[in-house]
C-alpha cells in the first residue's frame, strides 16, 4: 500500500528536535568500515531505506555488519582483501550514493558484481564514474555502453589518473577516491566547485592520507584503513524542512540540536541567512572530523534572492524546499547553475516546479534552474512525491501554510532520508489530521 500524508495549517512550531543522521556520513560509515581492517562501532547511523541499501551490498560481499539497534552498528572490517564476489545481485534500492561510491570500491576488486536499483536509479547516468573508472582500467560495462543499470563490473589492476570533473560531485570525487585508493601511483580529481567533503574527512579519520587543494583533491594508492569509532551527526539536508516550516508558520521557534554543519553542506544557512532569515548556529564540537552544531530558527519576513555558482553543491537536495520558502518571500529568487536537479530520484527542476504550481505557487523552469515568484498564497490540494523523498517532504511542508492543506501520495518514499519525518513534525506543532 502507498502511504499517503496529509500535513495541514495548525498552531505554530515549538521544540527542540534531533533529526536522524546525515545520509552521507551514515553510507560512508558503511563503506569505509567494510573495507577497514578491525572493528568499526557506528552510532547516530540514518535507518533509512537508502542507507540500509548499502549495509545490504555490503553483507552480500561477506562484511559482517550486526545493527544493535536502528542507529548502531558494529562492522566487521577485514581490509579490502576481506570482500568477497557476491552471490546475489547488488541492490542499491534508491540510492545514487551507494552505487557511485560501491563502483570505486568494487573497481579495485578482482572478482565480478552485478550491480542495479529501482527504476529511478535506472534512469540516472553512470556513466559519469564508468569513463574514468575505465580510464583506471576497470572492466565496467551496462546497459546502453554503460550508462545506465544493470552494471557488471569485473575490477583490479589500477592505475592512477587525473581526472577533471565536469561536474561538482562529490560521488564522482568520493568513487575515485576510493578507486584511487587502491590504484598504482596517485589519482587527481579536480572539480569546477568544491562538492562535499566528507569521504575526504573520513578516510583522514581511518588513518588514510588524502591531500586536499583549492580545485581538487588526491590520494596515493596501496593505502589501508583502520577501523574506528564514528558518531552521524544529524542530516542537514533532512533538519532544512522543519527549519523552513518554523521560518514561514505563523509564530515558530524551533532548535535542532546537534545538526552537521561541515561549511561544504550550510549553503542552505547562508541562503536563509540572505533571504531575512533570523538563524542562530551554536557550534558544539567535531565529530570525527565533522563540525557539529545547535540551529534555532523563528519565524521571519524573507525577501527573493539569487542562488547560483558555488554555492549549488552546497545546498543541491535542498532546492526544492527552498523552492517552497522562495514562494512566501517578498520578490522574484532566482535558482540557476543546477542543472544537476535534472539527474537526481526525480527531475527535480521539472517535478519541484510541477507539484508545487498545482497548489498556486508561481514558477518557472529554465535550463538550469527556476524563477520563484514570491508573495503567493498556496491552496491545498494534491501532490504527489514520485518517488522521490525530498518532494515528498517538501510537499508536504508546503500543506502547513496552504489554505485546506496538502495530501502527498506516495509519502513513503520519505523514508529513504527521513524515518520518522511526520512523527517529528508532530512534536513540534499540530501539523496534521
Ligand atoms: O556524496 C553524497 O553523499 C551525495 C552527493 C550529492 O550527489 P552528487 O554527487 O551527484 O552531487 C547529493 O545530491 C547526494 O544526496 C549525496
Ligand atoms: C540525490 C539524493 O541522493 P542519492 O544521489 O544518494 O540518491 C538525495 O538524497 O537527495
Amino acid at each position: 500500500m502507498m502511504q499517503q500524508l496529509t500535513m495541514k495549517p495548525g498552531n505554530s512550531l515549538q521544540g527542540t528536535v534531533q533529526v536522524p543522521g546525515d545520509k552521507s556520513i551514515s553510507h560512508r560509515s558503511v563503506m569505509f568500515g567494510a573495507i577497514a581492517q578491525g572493528t568499526t562501532r557506528v552510532k547516530g547511523f540514518l535507518p533509512g531505506a537508502d542507507c540500509l541499501a548499502t549495509i545490504a551490498c555490503f553483507r552480500n560481499m561477506g562484511v559482517s555488519i550486526t545493527q544493535e539497534s536502528p542507529t548502531s552498528l558494529t562492522i566487521e572490517g577485514a581490509g579490502w582483501e576481506g570482500l568477497h564476489e557476491p552471490n546475489q545481485l547488488l541492490d542499491v534500492g534508491n540510492s545514487g550514493t551507494t552505487i557511485r561510491l560501491m563502483l570505486g570500491i568494487l573497481a579495485g576488486r578482482s572478482f565480478y558484481s552485478a550491480v542495479a536499483g529501482d527504476e529511478s536509479i535506472a534512469r540516472r547516468p553512470m556513466d559519469r564514474v564508468l569513463h574514468p573508472l575505465r580510464e583506471m582500467g576497470a572492466q565496467v560495462d551496462g546497459r546502453q555502453g554503460g550508462r545506465f543499470t544493470p552494471l557488471g563490473i569485473r575490477g583490479g589492476g589500477l592505475q592512477g589518473i587525473r581526472y577533471q570533473s565536469p561536474v561538482a560531485s562529490a560521488q564522482i570525487k568520493s568513487c575515485l577516491l576510493l578507486a584511487g585508493l587502491q590504484a598504482k601511483g596517485e589519482t587527481v580529481v579536480e572539480e569546477p566547485y568544491r562538492s562535499r567533503d566528507h569521504s575526504e574527512r573520513m578516510l583522514r579519520a581511518f588513518g588514510a592520507e588524502v591531500n586536499s587543494f583549492s580545485g581538487g583533491v588526491s590520494v596515493r594508492g596501496g593505502q589501508q584503513l583502520s577501523g574506528r569509532e564514528v558518531r552521524v551527526p544529524g542530516d542537514i539536508s533532512s533538519a532544512a524542512f522543519p527549519m523552513i516550516a518554523a521560518l514561514l508558520v505563523p509564530g515558530s521557534q524551533v532548535t535542532l540540536q546537534d545538526v552537521g554543519v561541515n561549511p561544504t553542506r550550510t549553503g542552505i544557512l547562508d541562503v536563509l541567512k540572505a533571504m531575512g532569515a533570523t538563524i542562530e548556529v551554536k557550534e558544539t564540537g567535531e565529530w570525527c572530523g565533522e563540525p557539529v552544531g545547535d540551529i534555532t530558527i523563528s519565524t521571519s519576513t524573507l525577501f527573493g534572492t539569487e542562488i547560483g555558482g558555488e554555492l549549488i553543491p552546497r545546498l543541491i537536495d535542498e532546492i526544492p524546499i527552498i523552492a517552497v520558502a522562495a514562494t512566501q518571500a517578498k520578490g522574484k529568487t532566482i535558482i540557476r547553475d543546477a542543472a544537476e536537479l535534472k539527474v537526481k530520484e526525480t527531475n527535480r527542476i521539472a517535478v519541484t516546479a510541477g507539484e508545487l504550481t498545482k497548489l498556486g505557487a508561481r514558477i518557472e523552469e529554465t535550463e538550469d534552474g527556476m524563477v520563484i515568484e514570491g508573495g503567493t498564497p498556496l491552496t491545498g490540494g494534491i501532490c504527489d512525491s514520485r518517488g522521490d523523498h525530498r518532494i515528498g517532504m517538501a510537499t508536504a511542508i508546503a500543506g502547513l501554510i496552504a489554505k485546506g492543506g496538502v495530501t502527498v501520495h506516495n509519502a513513503d518514499a520519505i523514508n529513504v532520508s527521513f524515518p520518522g519525518f511526520s512523527e517529528l513534525m508532530s512534536r513540534l506543532g499540530k501539523v496534521h489530521s
